[in-house]
């Protein structure tokens, strides 16, 4: 097979791989950038794969990085854009389930692609736009069939994460397991303990937000994914609800918001479980809020100054968990009640604490509930948000 007409990200490259070849080595475009032409989605970066020795690679050009050399990576800067270039490598080894013991240079494409996780993923292009593809990776794009290179457990056990990977590839792609990959995954699950879970967030996050998220995360929990991962042991009944959502999730807070409504976390508990996953303090205390205004529309009527309080991007969040859910809550209108209110936020408020004590009024507890009964006044309309208004509304 052979692709006439490439995207300028890889006409932009080819000069990168000429010059590898003028200096006598082979190289290939590699890995998902292949996979993502074939199947027309939009392509990040490419990846390189040559027979130059990392050394080599780098007295092939003038601007390198040594990014993961070690791993045989060095990173290219050509011509405006950056290359990571791997040498063809094999790996062995792999105590520990993550990381080889050993990489071992190879000298030809065969071995290098041996050792990649799915056929999808074991792809390579040369320039001419000849596609090289030993283990039927053409066929099951066709067949959208998630399948491991050769045996299913070994490449496991080289790398664990590479189970939650062919999930999120379900998610990203709308593609099936193949079956013995996915018994593979099923007997083999519990090697996924043994993987950093800043790794597994970061495929957790791509599966949540793929397309086809619902039926990725379906087999996240039938094979036994979700038991391995922070804070999902024995919760699989809970997270059910998932599959059957109306939509998936179209962005991280909301994401881990709904998360943590089908755990049904108790406020209290959901910054350890956010710190467990290794989010971030702002991801957490978003998700906190997001949540607290679910459980606040949920349970009663909003009044003008929950709305203010909520904001509008936690009101759109939470009322996008309810539809999800399939929870009617009112939020056309109370998104226009938002946008309605005289004020968004506290700094609108014309009048201040300096300006209270201008007033007369003394730095006290006082002071702050005089500042409190103003804010209230505004955003319900109470008052008109004009010095001399509050003034009256206050009665200082
Ligand atoms: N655990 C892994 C990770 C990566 N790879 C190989 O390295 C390539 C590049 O890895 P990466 O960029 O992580 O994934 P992509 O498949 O390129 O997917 P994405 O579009 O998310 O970058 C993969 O295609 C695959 O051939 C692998 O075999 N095993
Ligand atoms: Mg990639």
């Amino acid at each position: 097979m052979k692709i006439s007409y490439l995207p300028e990200v890889f006409t932009a490259a080819m000069p990168v791989l000429e010059k590898l070849e003028a200096a006598g080595y082979e190289a290939y475009f590699v890995g998902g950038c292949v996979r993502d032409l074939l199947i027309k989605r939009p392509i990040h970066d490419v990846d390189i794969a040559t027979s130059a020795y990392p050394e080599e690679v780098k007295q092939t050009f003038a601007k390198s990085i040594d990014t993961g050399i070690q791993h045989g990576t060095v990173t290219v800067l050509y011509g405006g854009g950056s290359y990571e270039i791997t040498t063809f490598r094999t790996e062995s080894g792999y105590q520990d389930f993550r990381r080889p013991d050993k990489v071992t240079f190879v000298q030809n494409l065969d071995e290098d692609l041996k050792r990649r996780d799915f056929t999808i993923n074991a792809l390579a292009m040369n320039r001419q736009g000849e596609i090289v593809d030993l283990f039927d990776g053409l066929g099951d794009l066709d067949r959208h069939l998630i399948k491991a290179v050769g045996n299913a457990e070994e490449r496991f056990h080289e790398d664990a994460l590479r189970m939650m990977r062919a999930v999120r590839f379900m998610s990203q792609l709308s593609f099936q397991l193949e079956g013995k990959t996915r018994q593979a995954i099923v007997a083999n699950h519990e090697l996924l303990s043994k993987i950093s879970v800043e790794r597994i967030r970061e495929e957790f996050v791509k599966l949540a937000l793929g397309p086809d998220s619902r039926r990725a995360f379906r087999e996240f929990l039938d094979t036994g994914l979700s038991e391995e991962c922070p804070g999902l042991k024995g919760q699989k009944a809970r997270l059910a609800i998932f599959p059957d959502l109306k939509a998936g999730p179209d962005e991280e807070a909301v994401f881990w918001s709904l998360i943590v409504i089908m755990l049904n976390l108790p406020v209290g508990q959901i910054a350890a479980f956010m710190r467990e996953w290794k989010n971030s303090n702002a991801m957490s205390q978003q998700v906190k809020k997001i949540v607290a205004a679910f459980d606040l529309l949920s349970q009663r009527a909003a009044s003008d100054f929950d709305l203010f309080a909520i904001g509008r991007e936690n009101l759109q969040a939470a009322l996008k968990i309810a539809d999800l859910l399939g929870q009617p809550l009112p939020g056309r209108s109370l998104q226009d009640r938002y946008e309605r209110l005289p004020i968004k936020q506290s700094s609108e408020l014309t009048i201040d604490g300096q300006w209270l004590i201008r007033q007369g009024i003394k730095p006290s507890p006082a002071l702050g509930q005089l500042l409190r009964r103003a804010l209230t006044g505004v955003v319900e309309g109470k008052v008109d948000n004009d010095p001399d208004a509050i003034a009256a509304f206050l009665q200082i």
